[in-house]
């Protein structure tokens, strides 16, 4: 079987070889003359931040003020009007006074740091050959697949028994208790926006909360290295999730975010003290079209690693995914299929579209 290091064009090295590929250890090792070719990509569109001179005049992504929608003034009217254009809009708001604790955010930045500096030896320990969990750049590697600019540590967190017994048991301590303690927060910040969005949708209480009750939750942590020639790379392929939500999490301060609206790449800049959500095909598809899944990719630079966590939530494996029954009328027939999230989770990793999005297949 061709090594990974064999298939992504580096040159077979027994005495340092690893079952996992790392765009981090890779580079570390000796300075790159040129980006290997399983990593470039001749026909991407343009990064916005280095062909787009105006960027400045580039529209702005939303931001929520989750303080603003629990209070009990006529401003939490307003602001969840502002929620709701954003999920039509843009599919994506940065949010605001979100509960989550500086200083858990700051432990959390500082153990995840220290677990993708662990020598690769290590962090190896959490990959098993062909799994889609656990540590390292794209694992499936074939001739012509273009590979993404980062290593992530990729895990299910809920259900429990859902969890992977050499992933997050084998943690770090510390690091694994913070990790536990985020995983908690977010789950309660996704409970409190699911509940605004279905509110605001007009969507009967039980239709979101039943289905996301005891959900589906993974976390990607995402290390993407600095590059020498970022224009010819890319972080994280465009793609949307196929999650409800996702909060994303941009660790260490460093932009790459950029999502597209109407044709146009567009840079979600780093807000202190802000969490990124942006919304998943499941949510576009239970609110039969009215909010948007958005289109997203993640861009690296010349200087500086980033760092970010993504949580995706969606709804448990026992769920119909569907248009809800609320949302639809004969007026407003359903425009996408309804299956179940079981069958809804192994089409999105393991069914060929044949070249459309998995949610292109979900429409009817
Ligand atoms: O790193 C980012 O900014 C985006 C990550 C992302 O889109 C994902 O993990 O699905
Ligand atoms: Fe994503």
């Amino acid at each position: 079987m061709a090594t990974y290091k064999q298939a992504a064009g580096f040159d077979f090295d027994e005495s340092t070889e690893h079952s996992v590929l790392s765009v981090q250890h890779l580079i570390a090792k000796e300075p790159l003359s040129s980006i290997p070719q399983q990593f470039v990509r001749p026909n991407q569109e343009p990064q916005s931040t280095f062909s787009n001179a105006e960027t400045g005049s580039l529209p702005t992504v939303p931001t929520i003020d989750m303080k603003q929608l629990l209070s009990d003034e006529a401003s939490a009217d307003i602001e969840l009007e502002k929620l709701h254009s954003a999920c039509k809009e843009w599919g994506l708001f940065q949010l605001v006074n979100h509960g989550v604790s500086t200083s858990l955010l700051d432990k959390f930045k500082h153990e995840i740091e220290e677990f993708f500096q662990l020598p690769l030896e290590e962090k190896a320990k959490y990959r098993k050959t062909g799994d889609l969990e656990g540590y390292g750049c794209d694992q499936i590697i074939t001739k012509d697949k273009k590979l993404d600019w980062g290593d992530r540590l990729y895990m299910t967190t809920n259900p429990l028994n859902s969890r992977k017994s050499h992933i997050i048991p084998e943690l770090p301590y510390s690091f694994r208790n913070t990790l536990e303690s985020y995983i908690v927060e977010l789950q309660k910040l996704a409970v409190k926006v699911l509940d605004f969005l279905g509110r605001r949708l007009k969507m009967e209480k039980r239709e979101m909360g039943e289905l996301f009750e005891d959900g589906r939750q993974s976390v990607r942590i995402t290390y993407y290295p600095p590059c020498p020639q970022p224009e010819l790379v890319m972080g994280i392929t465009p793609h949307t999730d196929g999650t409800g939500i996702t909060i994303l999490n941009q660790v260490n301060g460093v932009n790459g975010l950029e999502l597209k609206k109407d044709g146009i790449w567009i840079p979600v800049n780093v807000l202190s003290n802000a969490l990124i959500v942006n919304l998943g095909d499941i949510i576009e598809i239970m609110s039969n079209g009215m909010y948007k899944s958005v289109e997203h990719r993640a861009i690296v630079n010349t200087e500086k690693e980033r760092i970010s966590v993504a949580m995706f939530i969606s709804p448990h494996l026992d769920a119909e995914i569907g248009p809800v029954t609320s949302l639809t009328s004969p007026q407003n027939p359903p425009i996408f299929k309804t299956i179940g999230m079981e069958k809804y989770v192994k089409n999105f990793f393991t069914y060929n579209h044949e070249g459309r999005s998995h949610l292109e297949y979900m429409r009817l």
